[in-house]
């Protein structure tokens, strides 16, 4: 598991293992981790062309002292003080000390580096960068330089993954401590590059319970379920699919194409699609409905393609988990969703989820953490909001919310949603709690998609074919 931890309980934690520490010694873990860490992307530090970018706090520091390991060990290094008269005093000493020099024409520096290291600002940051800050940004990314952010990017919202402004785009991202919420949710999470933690010695000092975490093979692995020699397909879980419509019956089959993949035993179908989805998968139950007639389920999944098809309230009236999705979300009313006793999992996309808030769709996407849990909240259920990383929330802040870490842009494809949702329904049906089955189907999902795409465009079938794949990967 990926954990991170807002800033102000970083801070906490940094706090109280300073004070154990002499003076200036965390910092300077810092800096030795980064140093050590960019040097090893350089390959050869000697001769190698140093940019250090630094503002006025803390984080300008950790890349001056950086700057020095980097000179001392025989690379020319060059610094960019944002504001010159506050940057890191110490920092800056130990800068000039190991030979480093505070560029004339912070352009010129620039355009022949190899290496740029953004200590512009890091979890003291906000409102993205300033003015003044912008254009040697721009002049960074636009070199040829590698260019690594210094415990964020500069410009990033580091607890709301949000990105107010301008923010620097980086290669790589060295991060001190911890993760922090922004390094993991988009938009913030685009500018990170690949994130490299260092240990500072902060874990002793942080809460067990993080505020976002992302899951990883192992993690899924051992949330998925898996039969016993005592299983037969009802101990499994039987799903109910109720999706499709005369004029969407491919969204009834690809949500059942997900679900026959998700680990349930059985999956039913009921609605007017039920020909086409016996052509595609002569293993599903199908009948016409209604929903309450169809046999005993251990979860529904209501809402793809079901057009303007009523039905959604009769099949939130069962007392099983529930899945709503995409059509079945239209006008949902929170206070049906929060009476009901059974687990509710919502699934929109920014769309979706726009609509059910009354904002705009770009708020939505702007502020993605922020949308989750307010769904959350206001409909006291599990919120799974689909986008560039997934996330998935339970209501009253109760768990850390999962960052699904393995989407691809390829999956932004018709029918995708439905496979998802078929998925997530059937891990639920198998007993998977509302967030798990969520987060598993996500990351299962994203996997699959890799492999469906494999560097080309992709279809919803093929991405529910290749979730056997994805399965065998984890268990890999
Ligand atoms: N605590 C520790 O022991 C350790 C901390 N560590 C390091 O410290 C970092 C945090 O340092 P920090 O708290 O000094 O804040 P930091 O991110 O450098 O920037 C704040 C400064 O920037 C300014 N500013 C604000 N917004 C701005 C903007 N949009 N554009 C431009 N400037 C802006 C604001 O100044 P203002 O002009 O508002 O007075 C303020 O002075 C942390 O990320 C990690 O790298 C590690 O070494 C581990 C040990
Ligand atoms: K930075």
């Amino acid at each position: 598991m990926r954990i991170a931890y807002r800033v102000e309980t970083v801070r906490a934690a940094e706090q109280e293992l300073i004070a154990r520490l002499p003076d200036g010694a965390l910092m300077q873990r810092a800096a030795a981790g980064l140093a050590a860490a960019t040097a090893g992307m350089l390959g050869r530090v000697y001769g190698a062309r140093v940019v250090v970018l630094a503002g006025s706090g803390d984080n300008g520091g950790d890349a001056l002292y950086a700057g020095a390991r980097l000179a001392r060990r025989g690379a020319g290094v060059s610094a960019v003080l944002l504001a010159p008269d506050r940057a890191h005093p110490d920092g800056l000493a130990a800068f000039l000390r190991a030979g480093g020099r505070v560029a004339d024409d912070p352009y010129d520096v620039l355009a022949a580096a190899d290496l740029v290291l953004d200590g512009i600002t890091g979890i003291g940051g906000h409102g993205g960068l300033r003015p003044d800050a912008v254009p040697v940004a721009r002049a960074a990314r636009g070199s040829n330089a590698l260019v690594v952010a210094v415990d964020l990017p500069s410009g990033i919202e580091a607890d709301s993954g949000e990105v107010l402004g301008e923010a620097l785009h980086a290669d790589a991202t060295v991060t001190f401590g911890a993760y922090k919420p922004g390094l993991l949710v988009d938009p913030a999470h685009a500018y990170t590059g690949a994130v490299r933690l260092v240990d500072i010695g902060l874990e002793p000092h942080l809460p067990s319970v993080p505020d976002c975490e992302a899951l990883q093979h192992a993690d899924v692995a051992q949330l998925l379920p898996v039969p016993t020699g005592e299983s037969d397909k009802y101990r499994r879980g039987v799903v109910g699919i109720v999706a499709g419509s005369a004029r969407y019956p491919g969204a009834a089959v690809l949500a059942v194409a997900g679900a026959l993949h998700g680990g349930a035993g059985a999956v039913r179908y009921v609605g007017p699609a039920a020909d086409d989805v016996i052509a595609r998968f002569p293993e599903t139950l199908v009948s016409a409905g209604p929903p309450a007639k169809a046999g005993r389920v251990q979860a529904w999944v209501v809402g793809p393609g079901l057009g303007d098809a009523p039905g959604v309230e009769e099949v939130l009236a069962a007392d099983v988990p529930v899945l709503v999705d995409a059509d079945g979300l239209r006008g949902l009313d929170p206070a049906v969703v929060r009476d009901r006793a059974a687990p509710t999992l919502l699934t929109p996309h920014a769309g979706e989820a726009a609509a059910l808030l009354g904002v705009s769709r770009a708020e939505v996407e702007s502020a993605r953490l922020r949308s989750v849990r307010e769904l959350a909240d206001r409909y006291g259920a599990t919120v799974l909001l689909k986008g560039s990383t997934t996330l998935v929330a339970d209501p009253g802040g109760r768990a850390p919310v999962r960052v699904n870490p393995t989407g691809t842009s390829w999956l932004a494809t018709a029918g995708s949603g439905d496979v998802l949702s078929g998925l997530a329904g059937s891990l639920l049906a198998a007993g998977l709690t509302a967030r798990d089955a969520g987060s598993v189907a996500a990351y299962l999902h994203g996997l699959s998609a890799r492999h469906a795409a494999n560097g080309a465009p992709l279809t919803a079938s093929s991405v529910a074919s290749s979730l056997t794949n994805a399965w065998r990967d984890v268990y890999a």
